[in-house]
């Protein structure tokens, strides 16, 4: 006689081991990448080990270090860090410290494209091809096929040097119009080469980084790539596309995983988060002559949408449904109930961001309560302290929640 298997069997525990490529978490919740805004001259500081230090002793299975740029006109601003020999030491501190609690540690790499200030880096802007754009208020430089092989190269290059800094998994950019991505979508990428034009031409560049990424380091750590499901901007790259190409990225065998995100950095900033636009508070931490295009146009650029709990998810069950490799749900995950769901949805892992800025500790309070809720408000003001110390404006540098403080209400809840 079979029996009937209790409710939930076979579904993963979030808060247990689990395997991420040929890397074991000790369990499924990633901190996802949020520039720190804490390196100086392109280098690691004290700080930046101490922001990773306590995301790492508030229980997360790996902390991600944001954006580490291959190439110098590929950092948004000057200061990020950049994979050069001299930058070594100090991520060999980082990773050290961080696997010092127990935690793993990812770097994300990648190259802003777009994206990028051209007056802080002193460089022009790369894109697919030239053209104005008022997020960065500045005109690209359409890069050249030589621009592309040494971008490529440079991806490999970089998750070498991550390995040997002590990383245990490397995250590829491929979101947010950010350069792999501004190659993927029709209304940034206007070229006529093999980089342009159909869906095949378009993926090129960001299989060509995965492959290169694969080749350079094979099995030594894991590997991620965050890839955009919609652009959220007409004409932009779409769920349909999205779903084709992480059909590809499967089959090219070059990831152990995907991080599926939305939202472009250069026309929708917005639809990554859901929730409350941040003009003023953004506008006030903007370089001239940012600040004053963001005052006058800002509204353009920094919508409102309505937040609710996993709002990724309709879209990401769409590419759960047509790839088998692991997934990684993010967006709006603030709690254990939503955890599971997306465990129970088929998902491997699940990234977070604002909830653990606003408390570094929740998982820990998690693992301790399942029925804790986040104090996170997604009010978003987190996003205007990038250029100055990531924080949530709430909680303050250091993570450290008001005295008294106790967790607030249940939010509506998630798709
Ligand atoms: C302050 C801040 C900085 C961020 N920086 C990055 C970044 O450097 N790279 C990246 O891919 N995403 C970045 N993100 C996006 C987050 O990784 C995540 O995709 C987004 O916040 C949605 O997740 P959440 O709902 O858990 O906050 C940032 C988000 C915030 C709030």
């Amino acid at each position: 006689m079979t029996q009937t298997p209790p409710p939930g069997a076979g579904v993963p525990d979030v808060l247990a081991p689990a395997r991420l490529g040929p890397v074991t978490l000790r369990n499924r919740i990633i901190k996802s990448a949020t520039y720190e805004g804490l390196s100086r001259r392109s280098l690691v500081t004290d700080e930046l080990i101490g922001f990773h230090v306590r995301h790492a002793a508030g229980g997360v299975g790996m902390t991600t270090v944001a954006y580490c740029a291959v190439a110098p006109e590929g950092r948004t601003e000057r200061k990020q860090i950049l994979w050069t020999p001299e930058a070594l030491p100090g991520l060999r501190k980082l990773t050290e410290a961080v696997h010092a609690e127990g935690a793993a540690v990812c770097a994300q790499i990648g190259h802003a494209g777009p994206v990028a200030d051209p007056r802080s880096n002193r460089l022009p802007a790369l894109a697919p091809s030239r053209r104005f754009h008022l997020a960065t208020a500045s005109v690209t430089r359409a890069a050249t096929r030589a621009d592309l092989e040494r971008i490529v190269r440079a991806h490999g290059e970089a998750a070498v040097m991550a390995a040997e800094a002590g990383f245990d998994a490397v995250e590829i950019h491929l979101g947010h119009n950010y350069l792999a991505s501004s190659f993927l979508s029709p209304k940034v990428n206007r070229r006529r080469d093999s980089y342009g034009g159909s869906l095949e031409n378009r993926a090129r560049l960001s299989r060509e980084i995965a492959r290169a990424v694969r080749d350079a380091v094979g099995d030594r750590i894991a590997i991620t790539a965050k890839l955009n499901m919609d652009d959220g901007v007409p004409g932009g790259l779409q769920i349909d596309e999205a779903i084709r190409l992480a059909r590809w990225l499967e089959q090219d065998g070059s990831l152990d995983a995907l991080e599926l995100t939305a939202g472009s950095s250069l026309f929708n900033p917005m639809y990554l988060f859901k929730g409350e636009a941040p003009l003023k508070e953004f506008a006030a931490a903007m370089p001239q002559p940012i600040r004053l295009g963001m005052r006058m146009f800002g509204g353009l650029l920094l919508r409102s949408y309505p937040y609710r709990d996993a709002y990724l998810l309709e879209d990401a069950r769409r590419v759960r449904a047509a790839v088998k490799m692991p997934l990684i749900l993010l967006g709006g995950i603030t709690n254990k109930q939503v955890m599971d769901q997306a465990m129970r949805e088929g998902f491997e892992f699940v990234a977070m961001a604002r909830a653990l800025l606003r408390e570094p500790d929740l998982i820990n309070r998690i693992k301790a309560d399942a029925s804790t809720e986040s104090l996170c408000i997604h009010c978003n003001k987190c996003m205007a302290a990038i250029y100055g110390g990531t924080h949530c404006v709430f909680t303050g540098p250091l993570g450290v929640r008001a005295a008294g403080e106790v967790p607030g209400p249940s939010k509506p809840p998630g798709p």
